[in-house]
């Protein structure tokens, strides 16, 4: 099948000084040829120079000898062609998508396929594991909803208007530990399962079943106050829990069986039951005349919650029955421990306050209140790290504790759960996390100069793939700029010379967005693959030509709220129907940030890629990542892209998933017990299932790909101010790889020119472009950063929830931290630097530190 789009590239028109230059010397050794180039380049002048230098690659010249075709190419006339059609197709026969680019003339080859370093014999050949079966699906055996205990009326509602029809193994573990109320003063719990099991609703339908019978209660209506409050980390999560807890809360008052016809005339159980969100997304006032109102179940962000504990005067929380505190882990990476401990200083503080008014009749509280009971803590974490057993210590008393990895699934009865305060460091100890066994984990060890094209190819074969309507693939990045950078480069990239010359005229700098809004503006319109507007993306998605009907989002924390909330919107959306119109997108892609590893329940991904892995988070964060696929029984495939002198990497992550930190015979046996492997592709294969071609045609076409990135940087300084940006932000997060990373992860180990065409430049921007800047430039940078933080602070309400700012700080820190640890009498200490490497590592630390500004 034709993808329809025939794509031309026009080659720069050489100058006449460019010409003599290239025809000064043909054939010989390249250093002949370079030195007859810079000759003809003087006698041409400055201006001359500065043009062939833009169509010169940086790279060293290829040491491989040069193809028959290569040769033919170099030699071709400058007069003969200068142009080449390049066809984007798909290959109807093997699925998978084909880019047929006509042979190339007068072009300069670019060397992205020499002075690579030799990457090893792929290891996983011949021991590949099938997968296992789906570990964190609704259960096939005997359990049902109506078995835990679950009240009648919430089951049809789960099974009617959800499709839930059976619990997953966490829901069967946590259910009769939650709503069991007879057996003594409720107890407090904390949850650990794996990605996609269901944790959500193995808290909030316990908590609706709590609150269910107050309906009875005459008196009763929203302003009994907040009765159950959850914290989530992150906005997206807290926005995604309230989502859920909504749909829950549709209740109607009688079992269907008993309904008229018109079941939307009969009234809801949950009237009173309003839930509510505080995030920071609106005013505080707005929040405020909601609270006064009363919310009885309130999902919140930290700060903001704790903002109006010490704020908000009419937050009648003093009744509060349940505390989720849900990712805990996250909730201490991201540095919120404090604020719990103010949260909970808060409500009871308001607890006693409100008991004491009553007792000493000031209250016009009703009576009839169990004022007894306590208020149940629930902590779900990923992990049981000593962080959030510390975090457990503090918010949780002798709390049950309940697991249902895949192992446990298997080992624990239905109510089999751990209780005493010490189990928590022993199952701490004795923890695993694993991505679900149904997960196919796979890698590709990439040269950094491939690293760009094979993400191209990668996403190509995905989005081709037989089923590929309506895939969604998620795809990390190191930092928020290399996200925007390749979010506009994508689309940008319109490989057709013509439509850029258009695209430039209609385009001036900055024309687009600053801090993630999309240029609606009907000017945009005309111009081909570049940003759409919500016409056709329906919300803030981008298309390329190389990914054809898919739209690509972002979303990192340095955007809007709401930016951030419709690019979630439109990833999960597409297709928008299921008979899409003529032109509109079937599949999506989201480039991201770890701000979406998470938590975040996107439907039907079908695919993860790490093309940066995690630099902070380690193992955990990988299993975080991948674990938006693969959900609740669903396949996925979890693709993680790493360089060559990171291979050790996956040996590691394989162990740390395995938790065999002990002795050779623990890891074997660790092994036996839980085969956890990710298995090798080669570089070739990804680049030849997605740009297609016979034998090696696909490096033509990746090194055409390529060219049409780069000349899209050299046509707008906008572009390569993207491309800069991103390549110094990426150095900096690479940096603050913590130190036990350090010999797989190291600045010293990457080869910057190798690094640069990765972002699609020529050459890597210098130390000196990154240090001090030219006092006017200075200014500008400080107004800018200082708008930046204001518009932060606006974007994020004033809370101090702003994961990214936090993380922004541990990163400097990490970095000032990473140049004490490494140096050693002043002189920075080699950690072993590869044989492929040209700069000095002690440049590439000076270059990163310098970057940080
Ligand atoms: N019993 C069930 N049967 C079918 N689907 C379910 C069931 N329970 C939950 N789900 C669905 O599974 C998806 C994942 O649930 P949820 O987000 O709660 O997982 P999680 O364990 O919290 O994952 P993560 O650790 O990644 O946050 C949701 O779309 C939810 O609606």
């Amino acid at each position: 099948m034709d993808d329809g789009l025939v794509l031309n590239l026009a080659l720069d028109e050489p100058t006449s000084a460019g010409r003599q230059a290239s025809r000064a010397k043909k054939g010989g050794r390249w250093t002949e040829r370079a030195a007859a180039k810079r000759v003809a380049k003087r006698k041409a002048g400055p201006e001359a120079s500065a043009t062939q230098t833009d169509r010169e690659t940086t790279e060293r010249p290829a040491k491989r000898p040069r193809t028959s075709a290569q040769e033919k190419d170099s030699r071709a006339p400058p007069s003969a062609k200068r142009s080449r059609d390049v066809e984007l197709a798909e290959d109807e026969d093997e699925g998978r998508a084909t880019v047929r680019v006509p042979r190339i003339q007068n072009q300069i080859i670019s060397s992205l396929f020499t002075s690579n370093p030799k990457v090893g014999p792929l290891e996983t050949q011949g021991r590949t594991r099938p997968l296992g079966r789906p570990s964190n699906a609704p259960l096939a055996d005997s359990s049902t909803f109506s078995g835990l205990g679950l009240d009648p009326l919430i089951i049809a509602h789960l099974s009617s208007k959800m499709n839930i029809l059976k619990p997953t193994s966490i829901q069967r573990a946590a259910l009769p530990a939650l709503l069991d109320t007879d057996d003594g003063p409720p107890r407090d719990v904390f949850i650990q399962s794996q990605t996609g099991s269901g944790k959500t609703l193995s808290f909030l339908l316990p908590i609706i079943q709590d609150l269910l019978p107050l309906s009875s209660l005459s008196y009763i209506d929203r302003s009994v106050g907040t009765l159950a409050i959850i914290i989530a980390p992150t906005r997206e999560l807290a926005k995604q829990i309230s989502d859920v807890l909504e749909a829950l809360l549709n209740l109607r008052l009688r079992p269907s069986d008993e309904l008229p016809d018109d079941t939307d005339s009969a009234p809801r159980l949950t009237r009173w039951l309003v839930s509510g969100l505080l995030t920071g997304g609106s005013t505080r006032t707005h929040e405020k005349a909601r609270l006064r109102k009363g919310v009885p179940i309130l999902v919140s962000t930290p700060g903001r919650l704790l903002d109006h504990l010490q704020n908000t005067s009419s937050f009648n929380v003093g009744k509060c029955r349940w505390l989720v505190l849900d990712e805990a882990d996250r909730l201490m990476e991201l540095g919120f421990e404090e604020s719990i401990q103010g949260i909970l200083r808060g409500l009871d503080g308001r607890r006693k306050l409100a008991l004491q008014a009553v007792q000493e009749g000031k209250s016009s509280e009703v009576g009839g209140w169990d004022w007894e009971r306590q208020r149940r803590t629930i902590l779900c974490s990923a992990t049981i790290r000593e962080d959030v057993q510390k975090l457990a210590g503090t918010t949780l008393k002798d709390p049950i504790i309940i697991k249902a990895t895949e192992a446990d699934t298997d080992l624990l009865s239905p109510s089999d759960t751990t209780r005493g305060g010490d189990s928590l460091a022993t199952a701490g100890r004795t923890q695993q996390f694993t991505p679900p066994s149904q997960l196919s984990q796979k890698y590709v060890v990439v040269p950094l100069k491939l690293r760009l094209v094979t993400l191209v190819a990668l996403l190509r074969s995905l989005l081709s793939s037989r089923s590929k309507r309506g895939m969604k693939v998620i795809v990390f990045l190191s930092c928020t700029d290399s996200v925007d950078f390749h979010w506009h480069l994508l689309g940008g990239t319109s490989m057709d010379a013509g439509a850029d010359a258009a695209a430039d005229a209609s385009s001036p700098s900055g024309a687009e967005d600053s801090e993630g809004d999309i240029d609606s503006d009907a000017s945009t319109a005309h111009r081909p693959h570049q940003i759409q507007t919500k016409s056709s993306a329906g919300n803030f998605g981008a298309r390329s030509p190389l990914l054809p009907d898919t739209s690509i989002f972002r979303l990192h924390g340095s955007l809007p709220l709401q930016t951030r909330l419709a690019s979630l919107r439109g990833f999960s959306s597409v297709p928008s129907s299921k008979q899409p119109k003529a032109n509109s997108p079937t599949s999506s892609v989201l480039l991201c940030t770890s701000v979406a590893s998470r938590g975040l329940d996107l439907p039907l991904v079908r695919a993860v890629i790490q093309y940066d892995l995690p630099t902070e988070g380690g193992a955990t964060e990988y299993v975080h990542r991948v674990g938006r696929t693969a959900r609740v029984g669903k396949g996925g495939e979890a693709w993680s892209i790493i360089e060559p002198s990171e291979v050790e990497w996956v040996k590691w992550v394989e162990g740390k998933m395995r938790g065999d930190e002990g002795t050779a015979t623990e890891r074997k046996d660790a092994e036996e017990r839980s085969p956890v492997q990710l298995q090798a592709v080669a570089v070739e294969t990804v680049l030849r299932n997605g740009f297609g071609g016979k034998g090696s045609e696909y490096e033509e076409r990746a090194t055409d790909v390529q060219l049409s990135f780069e000349r899209w940087v050299l046509k707008d300084k906008r572009n390569a101010d993207f491309a800069r940006k991103a390549f110094r932000s990426h150095m900096r997060a690479y940096a603050t790889h913590p130190s036990n990373e350090k010999h797989i992860f190291h600045i010293r180990h990457l080869h910057l020119g190798h690094l640069a065409k990765a972002f699609a430049l020529r050459e890597a921007p210098t130390a000196a472009t990154a240090g001090p800047k030219a006092p006017g430039k200075r200014k500008l940078s400080k107004q800018k950063s200082g708008a930046s933080v204001t518009q932060k602070k606006k974007a994020f309400g004033g809370d101090e929830d702003t994961d990214v700012a936090v993380a922004e700080r541990r990163m400097e820190k990490a970095v000032r931290d990473q140049g004490r640890l490494t140096k050693k009498g002043g002189k920075m200490v080699s950690s072993g630097v590869a044989e492929f490497q040209v700069a000095g590592g002690y440049d590439l630390e000076r270059l990163a530190q310098g970057m940080r500004t």
